[in-house]
């Protein structure tokens, strides 16, 4: 495979780092040393549906590569999102031009594929900054777009950083827009917040920490925050308790000595269920599975201890809609993710 090779230009801007961390739970700080990607990387995920991310090298043009010709309708015919990721850290004039470059080949042939930028590695920045460089990019993409003729395209941006956070907020965001009938989920997580008088409910993808529905209050980064940690201690306390899968090694590893019996003799529940307090507010957190790929999740009200009986009634209930729900779903539908920014850089 060819590749156009541009020195002097960054294109080490976080893409293969992001989907470590975000797909496959990389801690942040061993990308570090990450190797730069040479070549187009597929990642297929095995969640709550098929999803496959794209990972197209900095250095690779496709658009424009007198090198080698891309099938662009095998690549872009299904995908549902471009993401475009920008380093905040360094100039990003070219990866702008090259955006712009992009969204308007992609509107004139795949108008139905939404651009997400990200506007990435904001960890040091301070808020106003981070602010200007946001309005910056936004500004700069959206003026030349509109130069050019193309008004209102289905572009979004997001400021991210694989340190906190904000990465799986903006993929949540991504990901929703990606989802048939959202609506749908968000109704039914409004109505059980009414009915058990919660505070905030998730869905939560609880894998990747990404949310894919909420109900309909204003969004709030420290109920996600909140709920996004808790999922990972349950996660973490049911794979050595409870009933997620498991690779035949580690079920081997606890069915063997000194426990000696079949796992599912050894777990007390088919699902996990979880309430906790919050000690500054006395808010509990509700954790229930929905299946093996998704959990709902959700902040409740002092004194609703009181109501468990009633709470768990509702929730099972809702529990089975999203079941039903999600079987329809996958019957029928893929979705596709590509990940990329085509900044050009040294070559390999
Ligand atoms: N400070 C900071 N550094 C980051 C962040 N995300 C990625 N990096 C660092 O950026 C460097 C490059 O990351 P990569 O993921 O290899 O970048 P890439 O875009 O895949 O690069 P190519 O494969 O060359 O296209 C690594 O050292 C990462 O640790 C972030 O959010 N904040």
């Amino acid at each position: 495979m060819g590749c156009m090779a541009h020195t002097g230009m960054n294109n080490r801007s976080g893409k293969s780092s992001i989907s470590s961390v975000v797909f496959h739970k990389l801690p942040a700080a061993e990308t570090l040393y990450m190797e730069s990607t040479a070549r187009i990387q597929k990642d297929s995920l095995n969640s709550f549906m098929e999803f496959q991310v794209w990972d197209f090298p900095g250095q690779i043009d496709i658009f424009n590569n007198p090198s080698y010709s891309f099938d662009l309708d095998a690549i872009f015919g299904e995908v549902g999102a471009l993401i475009w990721v920008i380093d905040a850290l360094d100039d990003y004039s070219d990866s702008l031009n090259r955006l712009n470059m992009t969204a308007m080949h992609l509107s004139r042939s795949y108008p139905h594929i939404t651009i997400e930028v990200l506007v990435h590695k904001i960890d040091s920045l301070t808020d106003d900054y981070r602010s200007e460089i946001l309005k910056d990019v936004e500004l700069r993409t959206l003026d030349e777009l509109s130069d050019m003729g193309y008004e209102n395209m289905p572009i979004s941006f997001h400021l991210t950083s694989i340190y906190d956070h904000s990465i799986f907020e903006a993929f949540s965001k991504v990901i929703q827009k990606l989802i048939p009938r959202l609506g749908q989920l968000e109704a039914m997580l409004t109505s059980l917040c009414r009915t058990c008088r919660f505070e905030k409910a998730y869905l939560f993808d609880v894998n990747t920490k990404i949310y894919i529905a909420s109900d309909s209050t204003p969004e709030d980064t420290t109920s996600y925050v909140i709920c996004s940690d808790y999922v990972d201690v349950i996660i973490d306390l049911t794979e050595v308790y409870g009933s997620w899968a498991r690779s035949a090694e580690w079920r081997n590893r606890l069915e063997g000595e000194p426990f000696s019996q079949p796992l599912e003799e050894q777990v007390g529940c088919e699902w996990a269920e979880s309430v906790m307090v919050l000690s500054d507010s006395q808010r509990p957190i509700m954790l229930r599975e929905v299946d093996r790929f998704l959990a709902l999740v959700a902040i409740m009200k002092e004194g609703s201890y009181d109501k468990m009986a009633q709470i768990n009634m509702n929730v099972d209930v809702v529990v089975k809609g999203l079941t039903e729900f999600f079987e329809i779903t996958r019957a029928g539908e893929k979705s596709r993710v590509g990940l990329q920014d085509m900044v050009v850089g040294p070559q390999n």
